[in-house]
Formats: structure tokens, C-alpha cells, sequence
């Protein structure tokens, strides 16, 4: 009988499974029947552009946390395609920190081209799997938002393609229910010009806090104060930016730090990261890991130790993010295909994530956290047909990047990179930091 494949997800990373089936399949090779479950209308995952924020039309809650004007915040070379490059896609090379339209197109282009449309039941929200120790499959339980209709049906195996930046970790502070300014989490951060003429403050440190401190500055914020529990960014802002230890209280509307200053502030953006959620798995199927290069429970950061029939893409923190996805998705393909052969002993599939979280904590630093993801990068595409590229050569990108940002973080995305697919440089371009409220795929082309 053939074998039952479910996809949760049409994000970046499910799309990427579906091509690596389609590709084999276009060789010659026998594939499985995939069924790609996927609760929002579109494809395309987070690049799925939504204004809404809480629930969605059909009252699930909303799975987007991009915002109005998002543009990548690495470079495109870090993470383009290895069977489909820009160029191919936009007929000329484009420059190198494109916004959110431009890698929306750039995304579904390669799935359009790949036929692959037709396996997703889009409008599908997977409510609940189920693993059958009997028949050795799953159960899995859905619901069709349009026809309000759940059903089950069986699958030999499962991949988990859900995201982890859309269930915000939202966290208490004193004085936050008396204060009378608006808090939102990042998640539903939407349109900095909402902040214009505000005093903002922005809770955290990392990308989140970085790249929305920016926008309601670039977009009109009379001041931002943003604030670190461990250190600060360290970015050389402007003037009216301002880093301070943790907030540890609001009053009214003053924001007390840990250092004993205080600040005003009209509102409050949360940057403080997202959960790993999985609402529709069992305690023994449910993937428990912190964002981190190396995964908990994952052989070669995909295959669930407890359960070897189900696999999770892009549950990473990303350096890098389209291509990985492809390097983890050719490579649960070959499993399934059983072109590859996972050991069967379970401690042995223990001891490969033991390896890599001891390699994780060995050292650290953010070059070393780019270097050891390209080499997990190398590592499964040499396993697998997925087309070999030049993976240092990302990692370059990314420490350039890297340098680009500290020697100025308002205008890094000025910068451009070499293609690590087909070797040209991108062009320059010059993204209109105060004002960019054209930032639709035709103005950026036309640049
Ligand atoms: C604000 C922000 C900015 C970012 N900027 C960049 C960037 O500049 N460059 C970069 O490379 N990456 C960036 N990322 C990282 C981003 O996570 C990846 O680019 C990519 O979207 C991850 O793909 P994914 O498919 O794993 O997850 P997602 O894109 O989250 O897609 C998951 C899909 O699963 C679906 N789904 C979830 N639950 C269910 C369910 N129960 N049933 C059915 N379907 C379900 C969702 O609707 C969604 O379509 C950014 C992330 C955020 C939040």
C-alpha cells in the first residue's frame, strides 16, 4: 500500500518538504502520497503577510508576527535557495536585504514552478495527532475552517513544519494592568507608525528588539529606550535611543530600570521572543526545547528520538533559514524514502543529540554560532542529492553582515553581497530609512 506522508505547515520550511518529495519524484523515484495540512488560506508561512492580530477570520489565533514594513533582516545570500536562486527567479540579481513582498514572490515562485499546490488543504488546522502503537501509524484529527468539518485520517509519518516565532512568551511586570499606555507583545506589532511622536519603550535585546526599536524610530519616535536583562545591544543608536538595564516596574506611565533610573514612556513593545507551542500533540509525541542551535530530542536535529515516524523542520534558532530547512527536508525525505537508514537503537539516536548539544556548549559567541550551523548545514546536504553550495560562502555574508551592523545599524541594509549560488555581486541599494512607506516588490525592482 503506499505510505501516507503529513506535512504540518506551508511555511518556509513544509514548502521546502514538498519540493524535496517533488524533486525526487520528478527523477523517477516512487514517493509516498504527501498531504500538506496548512491553517492560514495562503502559503508562505510568517512571509504570509496579515494585518490581523489575535484571531483570524475563522477565529483560530493568528500565526503572523511579520510587520507592515519588514525588510529581511540578513542577507538574502545567506539564505537563498540552492536549486532556485534569485536570479533565476527575478530574471537579474537583485539587492540584498529585500522586503517582505520580494521574498513572498521569491518563496511561492519556486513551489508555483515545482506544481506542488495541489497537496496542501489550505484553511486546514491539524487539531490533534495521535501516534497507534497497533498499526504503527498516526491518527491525525483536522478541521476544515471553510466547511467547519473535522475529520482523521492516517498517516505513516509525521513532519512538523509549524513555526516557532508565532506564540509570543509574553511575561508579567509590576504595574503593567494600571498602566495607561498601550503594551503589545511583538507578535502583534504591526505598523510603527502607530509610535509616531511616542516615547517607546521596548523590552529585550535580541533581533525582535532591535529591528522594531528601529522601525518606530525610522518611522517618527520622539525617543526609544530599550532595555536588556543580560547586556545590552550595543549598537551605536542614535541620540534620542537610549539602552538600559531590566525594567523591573511601570507607574503610570514611568518605567523603573534596575539601575535606579526611570524613564517615560507613552507604550510598551515586547520583545521578548516566542514559545515553542505545539497545541496539537500528545505529551509523548511534543518536541520540549529551548531556541537553540541544538535542538533537545531531535537525531541530526529533525528525527524525534521517541518516536523515529516523526520528524520537526526548522525548530532551530536560525542563522541561517530557507536553505537549512532544504538541507533538513532532502534529508527526512531520504529517511522516508529509505535512501538513508537511521540507527534503530534509540540510545544511539540520544548520543547524536548529546554530541550536538556538547558542541553547542563548548563555546559560543555569534561567529561560532554561524560556523556551527553552516557545518550542520554541510553535514546534511552531503547526505543527500539536495545541490551542493557554498556554504562558507553564506557564512561570509553573515559575518559581514554582522559587521555591517556594528559599524552602523540604521543603514546596514545599504550593503550588498556576493551570491554564494551564482557567484555575482548584488546591487546596491539604497533603502529609504526615514520614510520607506513604499516598500511593495515593484518600487524595490524598480530601485
Ligand atoms: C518578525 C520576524 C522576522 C523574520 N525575519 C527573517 C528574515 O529576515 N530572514 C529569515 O531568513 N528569516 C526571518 N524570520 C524567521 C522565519 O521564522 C523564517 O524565515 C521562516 O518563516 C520559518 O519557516 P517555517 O516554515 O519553519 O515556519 P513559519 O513561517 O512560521 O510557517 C509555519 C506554517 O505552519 C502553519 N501552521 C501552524 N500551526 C498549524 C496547524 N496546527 N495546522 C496547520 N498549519 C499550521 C502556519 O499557518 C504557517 O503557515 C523572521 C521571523 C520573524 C517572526
Amino acid at each position: 500500500m503506499t505510505q501516507r506522508v503529513a506535512v504540518i505547515g506551508a511555511g518556509p520550511s513544509g514548502l521546502a518538504q514538498l519540493r524535496a518529495f517533488q524533486s525526487a519524484a520528478r527523477k523517477g523515484a516512487s514517493i509516498p502520497e504527501v498531504v500538506c495540512f496548512e491553517k492560514q488560506a495562503n502559503w508562505g508561512g510568517l512571509w504570509n503577510y496579515t494585518w490581523r492580530t489575535g484571531t483570524d477570520e475563522h477565529g483560530e489565533p493568528v500565526h503572523g508576527s511579520m510587520y507592515r514594513y519588514l525588510w529581511t533582516n540578513g542577507p538574502k545570500e545567506g539564505l537563498e535557495f540552492a536549486d532556485y536562486s534569485f536570479e533565476e527567479h527575478f530574471g537579474r540579481q537583485i539587492a540584498s536585504y529585500p522586503p517582505r513582498a520580494v521574498m513572498f514572490d521569491y518563496i511561492e515562485g519556486r513551489v508555483k514552478k515545482a506544481g506542488v499546490r495541489d497537496w496542501i488543504r489550505f484553511s486546514t488546522t491539524v487539531r490533534w495527532v495521535e501516534f497507534n502503537e497497533e498499526s504503527d501509524d498516526f491518527t491525525v484529527t483536522v478541521h476544515d475552517l471553510e466547511a467547519d468539518h473535522v475529520y482523521k485520517e492516517r498517516f505513516d509519518h509525521v513532519i512538523i513544519a509549524s513555526g516557532h516565532f508565532s506564540s509570543p512568551n509574553v511575561p508579567e511586570y509590576p504595574g503593567f494592568s494600571q498602566f495607561y499606555g498601550r503594551i503589545v507583545h511583538a507578535h502583534d506589532f504591526r505598523d510603527a507608525r502607530e509610535f509616531e511622536g511616542q516615547d517607546v519603550l521596548v523590552v529585550g535585546s535580541s533581533y525582535s528588539a532591535e529591528d522594531v526599536g528601529s522601525q518606530c524610530w525610522k518611522y517618527g519616535a520622539k525617543s526609544v529606550t530599550s532595555c536588556y536583562r543580560s547586556a545590552p545591544m550595543g549598537f551605536n543608536w542614535p541620540d534620542n535611543w537610549e539602552e538600559k538595564p531590566a525594567l523591573v516596574r511601570v507607574d503610570g506611565k514611568t518605567a523603573y530600570f534596575r539601575d535606579g533610573t526611570s524613564k517615560h514612556v507613552d507604550s510598551i513593545i515586547l520583545c521578548t521572543g516566542y514559545r515553542h507551542h505545539f497545541p496539537f500533540l500528545p505529551d509523548d509525541l511534543r518536541l520540549r526545547t529551548a531556541n537553540r542551535l541544538a535542538t533537545a530530542d531531535l537525531y541530526k536535529g529533525v528525527a524525534y528520538v521517541h518516536n523515529p515516524q516523526l520528524f520537526y523542520l526548522g525548530m532551530q534558532d536560525q542563522w541561517f533559514t530557507f536553505n537549512m530547512f532544504d538541507a533538513q527536508a532532502w534529508y527526512v525525505r531520504d529517511v522516508i524514502l529509505g535512501r538513508i537508514t537511521m540507527p534503530s537503537d534509540k540510545q544511539a539516536l540520544m548520543a547524536d543529540v548529546a554530541e550536538r548539544e556538547a558542541r553547542e556548549e563548548a563555546e559560543d559567541g555569534t561567529k561560532y554560532a554561524i560556523l556551527y550551523q553552516g557545518d550542520y548545514v554541510k553535514e546534511l546536504i552531503a547526505e543527500t542529492d539536495y545541490p551542493s553550495f557554498d556554504v562558507d560562502g553564506a557564512c561570509e555574508a553573515f559575518f559581514e553582515w554582522k559587521h555591517h551592523k556594528a559599524e552602523d545599524i540604521m543603514a546596514f541594509r545599504n550593503h550588498s553581497y556576493r551570491s554564494v549560488m551564482t557567484g555575482t555581486i548584488a546591487p546596491p541599494h539604497h533603502t529609504p530609512w526615514k520614510d520607506a512607506l513604499d516598500d511593495s516588490m515593484e518600487a524595490y525592482l524598480r530601485n
